[in-house]
């Protein structure tokens, strides 16, 4: 034997019993990953006594959060590891024990210290991105839960009370539910409800409007992209709206606007709880619940082969409608005076009231814009009116379509090319939505122009607030 390998077994010989004793305790564990061996001073670490039980025990019942079977499964060592038991923490290094033919037999485990103290400055930026973790992960939670519930749905007519008894039912259930309804109906709104009732309040609620993202970005942005898949800024990968409401709901909002390719993918995710991420060959698993909502009529598009007869009956066990404004005069009173006190408390302005005759007003209106629309008006009436109560006058002020006028310029005031074009284009986009009844995906159709563009001159010119 020569030298050289000589001191290598010397080496090995020593090494266990110098560094059970120097550190704060030394733990082996079997191929199985029970304990064959632990120094006395282990336990006395951990504050429980050594007794022969603990030999012959799978290790994680002695130590829960122990990583020696992932050592033992992978043969890789983990060096430098911080492990917590109950509200201590310890420094720990893990290594892999071979037999001479190179196999894993088992692994050997040291307590380094006991006082992660010791290790002060690591430590501390160790603690500070836990906190910082903990946080991003506090406003995370905060910003993925709902802001409505139940109580946010008004109405007390016949229709509205019909239609919360079977949204609290099927908030009682993890089935699908599919919202039927005009635009401004409060689909959006009753699938928060139906969340934040349900057993799945705690976890994320994650919205995707279908409608308003380009159709060649819709795969990544709901199975998310895989690192490396692009390069440029999504090169470390993107979460997809899945992978973030797994364990939640997701809302999919405008659903009769997907494409057939979407649906059939969407379709299998469904159906096996699986999906494979944008430049990726690994499935991931998802559970979810899945509410989804459309203005179209979908049993139409399915009829006509637009939209999968399949995914249609997956999304459709439980059937909700949200009734359009004109479908429930006798909501009026109740959801104005709402509004007008919702108005005036988020505008900072003396609280305010709305007459009969005002509700009355409204009440003859046609509302292709439904509730939103109603509050546009009211909002438009109380900032433009002083009177304390608004009279039928001050609705009628603000009701009546001003649009003709206001797009003409005043005499020898020319407009820039820019403000005609905006003006013509809002009032060509304010027509088609009325003549669609505010639906978007036949609107756009209509103009020409793609659901995306026609979302994004909604926001771009203001309209969203005034009719959709
Ligand atoms: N019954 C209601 N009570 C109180 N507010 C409501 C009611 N219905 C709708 N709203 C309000 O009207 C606005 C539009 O509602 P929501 O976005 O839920 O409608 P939607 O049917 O999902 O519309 P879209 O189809 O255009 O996405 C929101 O501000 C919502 O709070």
């Amino acid at each position: 034997m020569t030298l050289s390998e000589d001191l290598r077994r010397l080496a090995s010989d020593t090494l266990l019993s110098h560094f059970a004793d120097y550190c704060e305790g030394a733990v082996i564990v079997d191929r199985d990953a029970r304990i064959v061996w632990m120094n006395d001073s282990y336990p006395e670490r951990l504050g429980i006594a050594l007794s022969s039980c603990v030999i012959g025990q799978p290790i994680e019942q002695v130590i829960p959060n122990s990583m020696m079977r992932q050592v033992v499964h992978s043969g890789q060592a983990i060096m430098l590891d911080i492990m917590e038991y109950g509200d201590r923490a310890f420094v720990v290094t893990r290594l892999p024990l071979r037999d001479a033919g190179g196999e894993v037999v088992g692994a050997v485990g040291f307590m380094l210290y006991d006082d992660p103290s010791r290790l002060a400055p690591l430590m501390a930026r160790y603690q500070r991105l836990r906190s910082d973790l903990a946080e991003a992960r506090r406003k995370l939670a905060e910003a993925r839960r709902t802001k409505y519930t139940f109580a946010d749905f008004v109405g007390a007519g016949a229709a509205s009370s019909a239609l919360k008894q079977a949204a609290r039912r099927a908030a009682r259930t993890t089935a699908p539910v599919l919202i039927l309804g005009e635009t401004g109906t409060g689909k959006e709104l009753l699938a928060q409800a139906i969340h934040a009732a349900g057993a799945r309040s705690e976890a994320p609620f994650v919205a995707v409007n279908i409608a308003a993202v380009p159709e060649t970005l819709l795969e990544a942005e709901f199975f998310g992209v895989a690192p490396g898949a692009y390069t440029g800024a999504e090169r470390g990968g993107r979460d997809g709206k899945f992978k973030l409401a797994d364990g939640g709901t997701l809302f999919l909002d405008e659903i009769g606007d997907m494409s057939p390719a979407l649906q059939a993918k969407l379709l299998r995710t469904l159906q096996e709880g699986e999906y494979e991420p944008v430049g990726s060959n690994r499935l991931a698993t998802v559970d979810l619940r899945v509410i989804a909502a459309t203005s179209r009529d979908l049993e139409r598009m399915v009829a006509e082969g637009s939209f999968r007869a399949d995914l249609y009956y997956r999304l459709n066990v439980i059937t909700l409608r949200t009734p359009p404004l004109r479908e429930r005069l006798e909501d009026f009173a109740l959801l104005a005076d709402y509004l007008v006190d919702q108005i005036c408390r988020l505008r900072s302005m003396p609280p305010r009231g709305i007459s009969t005759s005002a509700v009355n007003r409204l009440c003859r209106h046609d509302w292709p814009g439904n509730v939103r629309e109603l509050r546009n008006v009211l909002e438009r009436a109380l900032l433009m009116s002083d009177s304390e109560t608004l009279e039928a006058d001050d609705i009628a002020a603000v009701i009546q379509p001003a649009s003709s006028a206001a797009a003409e310029p005043a005499a020898g005031a020319p407009l820039a090319i820019a403000e005609v074009v905006a003006r013509a284009e809002r009032e060509a986009i304010r027509s088609a939505l009325h003549q669609c009844r505010g639906n978007k995906a036949e609107a756009a159709r209509r103009l020409g122009i793609s659901r995306a563009a026609l979302y994004e001159k909604i926001s771009g010119l203001g309209i969203e607030t005034a009719v959709c």
